[in-house]
Parts: C-alpha cells; sequence; structure tokens
C-alpha cells in the first residue's frame, strides 16, 4: 500500500496553528486529557479499496488531523498477547506527516501497541483511522474499546466501516473452506467440531470472512462500481442488505464517499440509535443469505421495572446464548443453535424515557438516550412514521429466527 505523504512537512504541532487565541480552544487544551478522540475502523477483502479510500481521506480537505493506522491485526488471540507485550518497549516511531494536518504510522505492529505509541502523541491528531488488512473478524476488535479501561478511557469506537469489492463480493460469500489443517486444533468448542462435521455438507451455509467483515460493519462501501453492470450491484446490494439490515450503503468508484463527516467519520455508531436507522432495518426482511440474517425484534412501551427483565433476557441470550421460551411454544423451536454478532435497539418506557441498547457478541449495555442520539435523529433522513415510535430490536447474526426470539421476549417481558 502506498500512501500519499508529504515528508517534508514539519510534525504537527500540539494545537492547529492559527487557534492559539481561542479561548475556548484553550480551555479544551487544558482537558485534554478527558476529551475521547475517536476512532474508525477500516476493515475489508484484500484488494478491496482499503488503501484507495485512505488516500482519498487523507488528501480530502475535511478539517480533522487524522492519524492512520496501518497494520495488520492478527485473530484475537494476537490481540491479547500484544496488550501485555506492548510494555516492553515496542515502539512506534515512524511517524509521517502528510500535509493536510493528517499523520501517519506504517510499521506492521501489533494495533493495541500502535494505538498506544500514538495516544503518547496526543493532541496532535483529533481522530483515528485504523486500517486492518489482516482482520478476520472485526467482532474481536469493537469490545476493546468498548469496554477496555486503557483505551476506553481515552478512544471511542466510532465506527466499522467494511469495503467490499463489488465485482468480487458474491463469489467471496459463497467460498466453502478450505479442508481443515491434519493437526487438530483442540482448543474449539462444540460450535467449531460441528462445522468440521459438515465441513462437506454444502446444504449448510459457511460463514466466510466476508460475511464476518459484513455483519459486524456500520458503514459499507461498495466500491469499484465501475466493474459491474446495475443488475449485478443491485444484487450486490439486496444481499449485502439481507445480512445487515443495520449498516449504511455506500455505493463507490475509487472508494470516493461523497462526503466523510456523517456518512464514514462522525458517525457514533456505538452511544447513539437513531429511529431511522430501526426503521430502515425493520423494513429489510429477506432470506438471501442462508448464513447471516437481521432480524427486528417489536417492543411496546415498558413499564420502568420490566427494564431488569428485558436486561436478564439480554443476559440470556447474549452471555449465554440461550433462548428461555415459554414452556406452551412449540418444541421445534427449543434447540436453536444461533450466534449474535451486532444487537441495537431502542426502548422507549411509558414514562416517556427511552433507553438504547448497544452490543457486540457477547458485549451490551443498555444506557439513557443522549444528545448525539437526538441529533442524529434529525440527520436521519428516513421517513418515521408513528410506528417508530415504538420500541425495536435488531439483531444481526447466524441462526436467528424471528418468531422463536420474539415469542421468547415477549414471554420474558410478560413473565412475573
Ligand atoms: N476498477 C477499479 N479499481 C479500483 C477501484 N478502487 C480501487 N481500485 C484498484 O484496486 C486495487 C486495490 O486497491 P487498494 O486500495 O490497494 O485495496 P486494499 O483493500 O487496500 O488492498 P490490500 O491492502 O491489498 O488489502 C488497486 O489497484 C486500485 O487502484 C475502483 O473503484 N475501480
Ligand atoms: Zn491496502
Amino acid at each position: 500500500m502506498n500512501l500519499a505523504t508529504d515528508e517534508d512537512e514539519a510534525p504537527p504541532l500540539l494545537l492547529a496553528s492559527g487557534q492559539e487565541d481561542d479561548t475556548s480552544r484553550q480551555a479544551d487544551a487544558n482537558d485534554l486529557s478527558l476529551v475521547k478522540v475517536p476512532i474508525t475502523i477500516i476493515t475489508g477483502y484484500l484488494g478491496a479499496g482499503k488503501t484507495t479510500l485512505l488516500n482519498y481521506i487523507l488528501t480530502e480537505n475535511h478539517g480533522k488531523k487524522i492519524a492512520v493506522i496501518l497494520n495488520e491485526f492478527g485473530d484475537s488471540a494476537d490481540i491479547e498477547k500484544s496488550l501485555t507485550v506492548s510494555q516492553d518497549g515496542q515502539e512506534v516511531e515512524e511517524w509521517l506527516s502528510l500535509a493536510n494536518g493528517c499523520i501517519c504510522c506504517s510499521v506492521k505492529d501489533s494495533g493495541v501497541a500502535a494505538i498506544e505509541s500514538l495516544m503518547e502523541r496526543r493532541g496532535s491528531f483529533d481522530y483515528i483511522l485504523l486500517e486492518t488488512t489482516g482482520l478476520a473478524d472485526p467482532g474481536n476488535i469493537a469490545p476493546l474499546f468498548w469496554v477496555d479501561e486503557g483505551l476506553g478511557s481515552s478512544i471511542y469506537l466510532d465506527g466499522i466501516v467494511t469495503l467490499v469489492d463489488g465485482k468480487n463480493i458474491l463469489k467471496s460469500l459463497d467460498e466453502r473452506p478450505p479442508p481443515p489443517p491434519s493437526s487438530a486444533n483442540n482448543d474449539g468448542g462444540a460450535g467449531v467440531r460441528e462445522e468440521q462435521a459438515h465441513e462437506h455438507d454444502h446444504s449448510t451455509p459457511h460463514l466466510t470472512t466476508a460475511h464476518l467483515q459484513i455483519s459486524h460493519a456500520d458503514v459499507i462501501v461498495v466500491n469499484k462500481s465501475d466493474l459491474v453492470n446495475a443488475a449485478e450491484l443491485a444484487a450486490v446490494q439486496q444481499r449485502i442488505r439481507a445480512i445487515n439490515g443495520l449498516a449504511k450503503l455506500h455505493v463507490t468508484h475509487r472508494s470516493k464517499v461523497p462526503q466523510l463527516s456523517g456518512l464514514l467519520l462522525d458517525l457514533h455508531a456505538y452511544d447513539s440509535v437513531g429511529v431511522g436507522e430501526m426503521e430502515f432495518a425493520a423494513r429489510g426482511h429477506s432470506h438471501l443469505d442462508a448464513a447471516i440474517s437481521t432480524i427486528t425484534l417489536l417492543l411496546p412501551s415498558l413499564q420502568p421495572q420490566k427494564l431488569e427483565k428485558l436486561d436478564a433476557w439480554l443476559c440470556s441470550v447474549l452471555w449465554e446464548s440461550h433462548l428461555p421460551l415459554p414452556p406452551s411454544a412449540p418444541s421445534t423451536t427449543t434447540s436453536l443453535n444461533f450466534e449474535i454478532h451486532r444487537i441495537k435497539g431502542r426502548v422507549p418506557f411509558t414514562t416517556g424515557a427511552v433507553k438504547i441498547l448497544q452490543g457486540v457478541r457477547e458485549i451490551f449495555e443498555l444506557i439513557d438516550q443522549v444528545d448525539n442520539a437526538a441529533r442524529k435523529e434529525e440527520r436521519d433522513e428516513t421517513n418515521v412514521d408513528m410506528q417508530a415510535t415504538a420500541g425495536k430490536i435488531v439483531l444481526i447474526g447466524r441462526g436467528l429466527d424471528e418468531q422463536a426470539f420474539s415469542t421468547s421476549l415477549h414471554a420474558a417481558l410478560e413473565s412475573g
């Protein structure tokens, strides 16, 4: 990958020049340790256009000082390892200064070490972009910024952007797994063994890296629009929508997203949930992709004391992968084998309060709606009808049976 760089540029100073006289800025500088820096993760298949996107962002006039980290994350085991070895002087010092005030590091170091080293330069940037070429499963990385005390205190995850190659994505989604290595891997659970057992059973939908990258995305950029015709593009969009009904989707040529802020950056994808996006996800309902789908559960306005029941239901479903079903439920729905990648929800209460639900894999939180969400709702262009004021929970994952989940949730809320 070749990033456009301007190596003659002096290293950026602590504050952007021209703003020294601004007293409010100075107050900000004093509070620098309190201001969290957003991070956007850019992922996607080999050759999809990630570097092209980064070059585009870094040469655009966006008024941000963006720090870019290009590296290869391994699997989650590598991330954990790097968390423990990062004290051993694994410094990343090869920061390049770019013409528009951005800085860039292309050292292939462990992602977390690179970020920690970057944070020592706090003040010289106000946004972080992380391109993760080798990242197979973004589900491992999101919780790092969310719950890790160290990283989470200085950085917040703004969003995950997945680049897909419009020409090749359908092929990638339909790929079959390679034969398993002869030496057996013992750390796999029942799920892994089951997957191996089904290795050559073509009726079992296979979960590819492309599925994982799409299911965890907040924005999906369908690139290389020049290489597909209208019908092919429509098929790609439908398939992606069937997998992830929540993500925003942009079709691009040479990764040129028409506007960066709001479409790609500054999404607040993990601290707000817009009415419009919930509505949008609820409308789509297709089983075009056999491996992953998006389902929507409707909720009435809840009595405040039902929050506990909702929380218990979420714990059961997300932590234990157990869908509690009432005794009256048909027996066919009791042996559900599912996996949840992403969950988002708006939960209104009879008091008028609204809680938002956010989750990636087993990590979730139910928090009071904040200002960001209100701003986001203003931005939402989707028409919001009366139904939107009702609650909704949207889930993205594998083996999700909308009927069974809905029955389970309502039974849990009505119990006791
Ligand atoms: N035809 C066409 N080619 C594109 C487009 N966008 C990028 N490319 C080309 O596709 C190739 C891969 O683009 P990159 O931006 O390097 O892709 P990447 O995802 O960073 O690739 P890796 O770093 O190898 O994973 C390059 O030769 C680009 O010039 C596009 O919209 N249309
Ligand atoms: Zn690249």
